[in-house]
């Protein structure tokens, strides 16, 4: 018997759990995620075998990131290992394109527009991205708000994932960006609030005075806002209001996401093979040993 045979035969066997043979087996997601649901195994062009990708903007301060943190924590992520996690989440700010020296100059005084599309290095994304995609392990740059530049020596790896939330400003404004999610969401906060938020964050954590936050959002931010990223709402499959405070959006977001983690084939396969119900599998559920790319 050859030996994908002998495979096909132990995943139709009740031995299979006690075998644990395909433990190392590389998952095959397909994205059908009941009959009667939508199909995204051709969405965007790519291969079934793939991350669901879903990306996430909104205005400044609007509650992207609280928003991911929020879903990562509800589907019992956020302290997993890197190396165990099925959901990831990456922000747009790691594409920040490197500045030349005089743009270097202006951003030290609040007088570079880091709200246009042309301060991003989208092509960058795009193959970060596509790499994501493809299930590989990629190298995420770290951004530092204060330098006004990718940190030297620091980055962070990301393995292959079932789900990976893409959060920024400007996620739905590069077109060949934009196709390759599953899934879009907006994030839709007033701008006060945003305004309101920003202030004390960026006094707080990214190192600037009151007088240079608000010039730039008068100046840069504001403007920016309105001409390229409010008009990407319209792409959006999902607007939640308010942010991380609209816990119903939130709620049925991560009810999507779990239905998906769920009816995966690789959870049912080792749910069955191990002999445990595969509604246990998020949260908490079996550890998935042997993905393709993390350590074991
Ligand atoms: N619902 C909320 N209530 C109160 N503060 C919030 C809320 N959502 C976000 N914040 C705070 O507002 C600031 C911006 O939120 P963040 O999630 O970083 O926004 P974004 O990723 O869109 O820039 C952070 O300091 C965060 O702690
Ligand atoms: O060096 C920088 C880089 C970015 N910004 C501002 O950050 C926001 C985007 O980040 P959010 O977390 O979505 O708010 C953008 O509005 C830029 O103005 C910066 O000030 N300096």
């Amino acid at each position: 018997m050859s030996m994908s045979g002998f495979l096909q035969k132990c995943r139709a066997s009740a031995y299979c759990g006690v075998l644990k043979i395909r433990k190392s087996y590389r998952p095959i997601h397909t994205y059908k995620m009941a009959d009667k649901s939508t199909d995204y195994s051709t969405a965007n062009g790519f291969e079934s075998k793939t991350p669901f990708l879903i990306g996430v903007a909104g205005g400044t301060a609007s509650g992207k990131s609280t928003v991911c943190q929020r879903i990562m924590e509800k589907l019992g992520q956020q302290h997993k290992e890197q190396t165990e996690r099925r959901v990831v989440c990456i922000s747009q700010d790691s594409f920040y394109r490197t500045l030349t020296p005089s743009e270097r100059l202006r951003a030290e005084r609040g007088q570079f527009n880091f709200d246009h599309p042309d301060a991003f290095d989208d092509k960058k994304l795009l193959a970060i991205l596509k790499d994501i995609l493809a299930g590989k392990k990629v190298e995420i740059p770290e951004y530092d708000y204060i330098t006004n530049s990718i940190s030297p020596n620091r980055s962070h790896t990301i393995y292959p994932a079932d789900v990976v939330l893409i959060e920024g400003i400007l996620v739905f404004y590069f077109p060949e960006v934009r196709e390759l999610f599953h899934m879009k969401l907006f994030v839709d906060t007033d701008s006060d609030t945003r305004l309101a938020r920003r202030v004390p964050r960026d006094i707080m954590e990214r190192g600037r005075d009151l007088e240079q936050v608000l010039n730039q959002y008068m100046n840069f931010v504001k403007p920016a806002f309105e001409e390229f990223c409010l008009p990407t709402k319209k792409f959006a499959d999902v607007i939640i209001p308010r942010g991380a405070d609209n816990l119903v959006a939130i709620d049925l977001i991560v009810q999507h996401i779990s239905d998906y983690l769920k009816r995966s084939p690789v959870d049912k396969t080792i749910a069955l093979e191990l002999g445990l119900s595969s509604q246990s599998s998020v949260p908490g559920s079996p550890q998935r040993a042997g993905k393709g790319g993390r350590p074991h």
